[in-house]
């Protein structure tokens, strides 16, 4: 179906953003601690040492079982241009606390990421807690300083594509999905992440339109309740004519759309004084400037009306079917308030009997869009009282993540100079897998995924075929033997010698990817209340020195 008002976005803007990338990620984009810990590091002769730290999160978000890791791209960006510029010397020099070596900050002029080796997750796959979504090797000094600004590219971005994706899984596949968050948004660089993140979790399109220009996703639009207030009557109509499609001729589109109210009424069964002329004399100007996509905003008088929303419905059928006389095909209505499923009811009820009426079989499809505060529990709820929507719009609730606002992915030191690490806490959730590990999803014979599987780097890979023990990280008795239909090795080499390593897929093929990555979890891990846990275990070796680990750095206490 013809979207409304629909701005193509040019494909050579993300031709230019790719040679680019988001400014305001650079190396002082972190925070102070790691500057300080590199001084302090570099005082103390540690410049050749060498690190392993993993990213991973502990918990899904918004009391799910998966999460989708979304922002490498943008990672990988920051690296390629992981430089201290001039003026950044400049000003740590002034900021950084105490009197500091000149030669630090030399060394610091000419570090880069050329020494660092990232291991990651495709982007657009599902993840779990626990499971490395990178692991990010190099010079001690290197590797810390990118701690905050990985995790700040990383966060948001999974935390939003998790959301979006939700949203897509409760609207199901055939309900378009709009992203209207941008004003509602943390400040602008949220937005245009959101903007972003929410298409490739699986959003339709935005009304953001530097994210449509700049990361090439769809652009779309209706009107705002101003623009029907502007109107306040007829006397406010200053162009009434259109051209007919087929003839050229000019018509008068108030005197068509007029006349349209009278019969129409006696469909919709309301009085045609019921209808505002203020609202009709704007939708009938939007129709004009709009001839190909025009929807109409039905709520601003009367949504609430226990009958139907009199004004609004009224008053766009009457334009609709002035449209269809020169030739043109209106789009919709959106309802951005009231009863969102009794009144996308009574409005498909309405263009149903307009169709049969008028033999116009194409007016019982007209798209019925819904806005205001909805959010994935409406939209379940929504689906329970058998709503006749076709598009949500969704602002506040996607972009803010409102029901859980941060993900919580932390980046952990596991490995120093070949020394595995392990940092202990009385809550096991937070006691890190410490030393270099590898990943591995393991499918059954029905292609769904059973369980990743955490091993040390240096154990074989599981193979098809093959019994191989899978255990609780913590939890002595808890263990299982998998034999896996497929393996799927989880972290692959994404940056080294300086240089990303892997072709990167477009917008639409992460995008694509994460409904293919969906695909793969059963359905019961998926759904919206009490999912099942997803397993994540370790192999016999790693549980083994996970724990001699433990006991060797847990301190013995003593009674008295
Ligand atoms: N049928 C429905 N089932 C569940 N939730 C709904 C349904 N219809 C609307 N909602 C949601 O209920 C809330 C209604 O918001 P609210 O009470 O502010 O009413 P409103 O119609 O927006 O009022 P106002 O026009 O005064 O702003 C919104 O979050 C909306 O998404
Ligand atoms: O409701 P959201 O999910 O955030 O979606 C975006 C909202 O933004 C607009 O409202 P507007 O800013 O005009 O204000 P409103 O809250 O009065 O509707 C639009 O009409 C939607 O209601
Ligand atoms: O195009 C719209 O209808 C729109 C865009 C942003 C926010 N609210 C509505
Ligand atoms: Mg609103």
């Amino acid at each position: 179906m013809e979207p409304f008002i629909d701005t193509v976005s040019c494909s050579q803007c993300s031709v230019i953003y790719q040679n680019t990338r988001n400014g305001i990620v650079q190396p002082l984009l972190t925070d102070l601690y790691q500057i300080t810990m590199a001084y302090a590091y570099w005082k103390s002769g540690r410049v050749k040492d060498c690190a392993v730290f993993d990213m991973f999160f502990r918990r899904n978000p918004f009391d799910g079982e998966f999460t989708i890791f979304a922002g490498l791209e943008e990672c990988l960006k920051f690296l390629q241009n992981f430089r201290y510029s001039d003026s950044d010397i400049e000003y740590l020099k002034m900021t950084l606390p105490g009197n500091k070596e000149e030669e630090f900050f030399t060394y610091l002029k000419q570090l880069n990421a050329n020494d660092v080796k990232i291991y990651a997750i495709d982007e657009g796959c599902v993840a779990f807690p626990r499971v490395p979504l990178m692991r990010v090797e190099g010079p001690l000094i290197i590797v810390q300083l990118l701690e905050t600004t990985l995790l700040t590219l990383v966060n948001y971005a999974s935390l939003m594509s998790t959301n979006a994706a939700r949203y897509r899984i409760a609207a199901g596949a055939n309900i378009q999905l709009l992203e209207f968050g941008l004003r509602r948004a943390q400040g602008p660089d949220g937005g245009l992440s959101a903007s972003k993140y929410a298409y490739i979790g699986g959003f339709d399109g935005t009304s953001n339109v530097l994210a449509g220009k700049m990361f090439n996703i769809p652009v779309k639009g209706t009107h705002a309740h101003a623009y029907i207030t502007s109107f306040s009557d007829f006397k406010d109509l200053k162009t009434k004519k259109l051209k007919d499609s087929n003839t050229g001729e000019e018509r008068d589109m108030l005197e068509l759309s007029t006349k349209w109210r009278g019969p129409l009424s006696e469909v919709i069964d309301i009085m045609p004084d019921e209808a505002s002329d203020g609202e009709l004399a704007a939708l009938i100007s939007f129709a004009i400037a709009f001839p190909h996509g025009f929807i109409a905003l039905v709520d601003t008088y009367d949504v609430k009306s226990v009958i139907t929303c009199r004004s609004g419905l009224l008053n766009f059928c009457a334009v609709a079917m002035a449209l269809n006389e020169l030739g043109y095909r209106a789009v919709g209505i959106r309802i951005d308030s009231g009863d969102l499923a009794y009144l996308s009811n009574k409005a498909r009820e309405v263009f149903i009997k307009i169709a049969d009426k008028y033999n116009l079989p194409w007016f019982a499809k007209l798209r019925i869009m819904a806005s205001n505060d909805i959010n994935e529990d409406t939209i379940l709820s929504l689906n329970d009282q058998n709503h006749k929507i076709d598009c949500f719009a969704i602002g506040t609730h996607l972009v803010t993540c409102q029901r859980q606002p941060a993900l919580g992915c932390v980046y952990k030191l596991v490995e120093i100079n070949g020394m595995p690490r392990i940092k202990l806490s009385q809550d096991v959730a937070k006691v890190t897998m410490p030393g270099k590990k590898d990943a591995y999803r393991l499918y059954g014979v029905d292609g769904h995924a059973l369980i990743d599987l955490l091993q040390r780097s240096v154990e074989t890979p599981p193979q098809v075929g093959i019994r191989v023990l899978c255990r609780h990280p913590f939890q002595e008795s808890k263990r299982a033997y998998v034999i896996p239909a497929k393996v799927e090795s989880l972290l692959k080499l994404y940056w080294s010698d300086g240089a990303i390593q892997v072709k990167l897929p477009s917008l639409d093929g992460v995008r694509n990817r994460v409904q293919s990555s969906l695909q793969t979890l059963r359905q019961d891990h998926k759904r919206n209340l009490n999912p099942t846990p997803y397993k994540v275990a370790v192999s016999d070796d790693l549980y083994n020195f996970i724990h001699d680990l433990w006991l060797e750095n847990a301190p013995i206490g003593e009674l008295s």
